[in-house]
């Protein structure tokens, strides 16, 4: 009894956010993992809100955690990076690699092998796109020639991501472990590989981070520039594969959004003197259409439904005391469908941003995050999506054959897959 009143009432030198505990051990993991169909905010977390207010404390996966759907705590929480929170991530500082010629050659590659299938499955496809295109101008790894394979490591890392950390032989956790030990164990191997035989003739992400590590006044370190490697393959496949499929799945639905995002790109095509060159830099700035409607997926895609932290001190902010030691999970979905901040949340409204902030974090824009760890990625994202959708919509039609339907457990999934038909125009 006074293990589980302990559990209820955990200690604190001032006042805990409102919120349940949970049951011992469990919390209340298993609403939170709960599926849910519907675009709104989690019901775990609606709940929640509207019960205890926006900020609240919980137990997930065996940690003390305060949840906040408040934009100016989640704003003080990204904006005190360091000092009064730590991220639970690796370590990493970094430079976005690219060119967008590459990404452009992948999209129509692709595009044109899938309109030569009867259907595709565009969150798988999309992934092993973006995967290769990554894989590739980051290590050079091949998947088609190599005989180990990368990707599945990566698939098996993101699926135990947030569980229960309970390390035996067939649970998600364990499956999370080896899938980075393997993936790890891939890349040193690779690493000593570059040491003995340097990479002259194609030069990748890989080489310039061995070459920093030769430097004097470096401050990588091996371990550092592994976990580097790591953390940006990992981080780039799955997130801008479930923005592509999201944004198809809206472009289905919503007719007259794809009609003015063809007008824009159709409009780049005629003032180009030859049709045969790629796309340029200024043509990717002129895309103001196609920006609002990638932040507008962003917003609601929710693709992250929880940056986590861990709070370095007791920390009092509007009246409660988060306890130095426990977690804080920013929710950005609350923030992204808070009806005081847009008008009709779950309608996709790409027209919306005309107003808006067009890019960065905000208080109630956080789908990249905030403050010091801002992802890196934003902008290579918004080139790669807006590079895969030129190429789309000004050659080809598109029509959804079978799925579409979406789950959030709180991760954003497609359990019947979006399967589409692609036909050159
Ligand atoms: C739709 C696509 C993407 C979304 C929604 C997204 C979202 C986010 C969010 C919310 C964070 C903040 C995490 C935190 O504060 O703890 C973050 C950080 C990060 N992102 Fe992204 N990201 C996307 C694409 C990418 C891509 C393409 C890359 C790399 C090529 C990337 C690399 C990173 C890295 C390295 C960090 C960590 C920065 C740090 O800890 O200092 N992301 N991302």
């Amino acid at each position: 009894m006074h293990w589980i009143y302990k559990w209820r009432n955990p200690k604190c030198n001032g006042v805990l956010p409102p919120g349940s505990m949970g049951l011992p051990l469990l919390g209340e993991t298993l609403q939170f993992f709960a599926p849910n169909s519907s675009s709104d905010i989690h019901p775990f977390i609606k709940e929640r809100i509207k019960r205890y207010g926006p900020i609240f404390r919980t137990s997930l996966v065996g940690r003390p955690l305060i949840v906040t759907a408040d934009p100016d705590f989640s704003h003080y929480v990204f904006q005190h990076e360091g000092e009064l929170f730590q991220s639970w991530y690796p370590d990493t500082f970094t430079e976005i690699f690219g060119k967008q010629n590459v990404v452009e050659k992948a999209a129509r590659r692709h595009l044109k092998m899938w309109s030569e299938q009867d259907s595709v499955e565009m969150k798988d496809s999309s992934a092993t796109m973006i995967f290769d295109l990554t894989a590739k101008k980051l290590i050079s790894h091949d998947q088609e020639k190599s005989s180990e394979n990368l990707r599945e490591n990566f698939v098996a890392f993101i699926k135990g991501l947030i569980s229960f950390p309970i390390n035996i032989p067939g649970t998600a956790y364990h499956k999370c472990l080896q899938g980075r030990k393997k993936a790890m164990k891939m890349l040193k191997h690779m690493l000593e590989e570059r040491r003995v035989t340097p990479n002259k003739l194609q030069r990748d992400f890989f080489d310039y981070v061995l070459e920093d590590l030769q430097r004097k006044d470096t401050v990588l370190t091996e371990p550092i520039a592994l976990d580097l490697m790591f953390v940006l393959l990992f981080a780039s496949f799955e997130t801008t594969s479930l923005a592509i499929t999201y944004a198809i799945n809206i472009l289905v639905d919503h007719p007259h959004v794809l009609e003015e995002l063809t007008a824009e790109h159709d409009a780049i095509l005629s003032k180009r003197q030859n049709l045969d060159d790629g796309l340029t830099w200024n043509e990717y700035k002129s895309m103001k259409f196609t920006i609002q409607f990638i932040n507008e997926t962003a917003r609601l895609a929710n693709i992250v439904p929880g940056v986590f932290r861990k709070a370095l001190k007791d920390i009092n902010f509007k009246g409660h005391t988060i306890p130095a030691g426990w977690a804080v999970m920013v929710c950005p979905p609350a923030v992204h469908l808070n009806p005081s901040a847009y008008k009709d949340p779950l309608v996709f409204n790409p027209w919306r941003w005309e107003e808006m902030e067009q890019k960065g974090a905000s208080k109630n824009f956080m789908a990249f995050g905030g403050g010091m760890r801002f992802c890196v990625g934003t902008d290579f994202t918004k080139v790669q999506m807006a590079v895969f959708l030129h190429c789309l919509v000004t050659k080809y039609r598109f029509l959804l054959v079978k799925g579409g339907a979406i789950v959030r457990t709180p991760g954003l999934q497609f359990p019947n897959g979006v399967h589409i038909k692609i036909s050159e125009k």
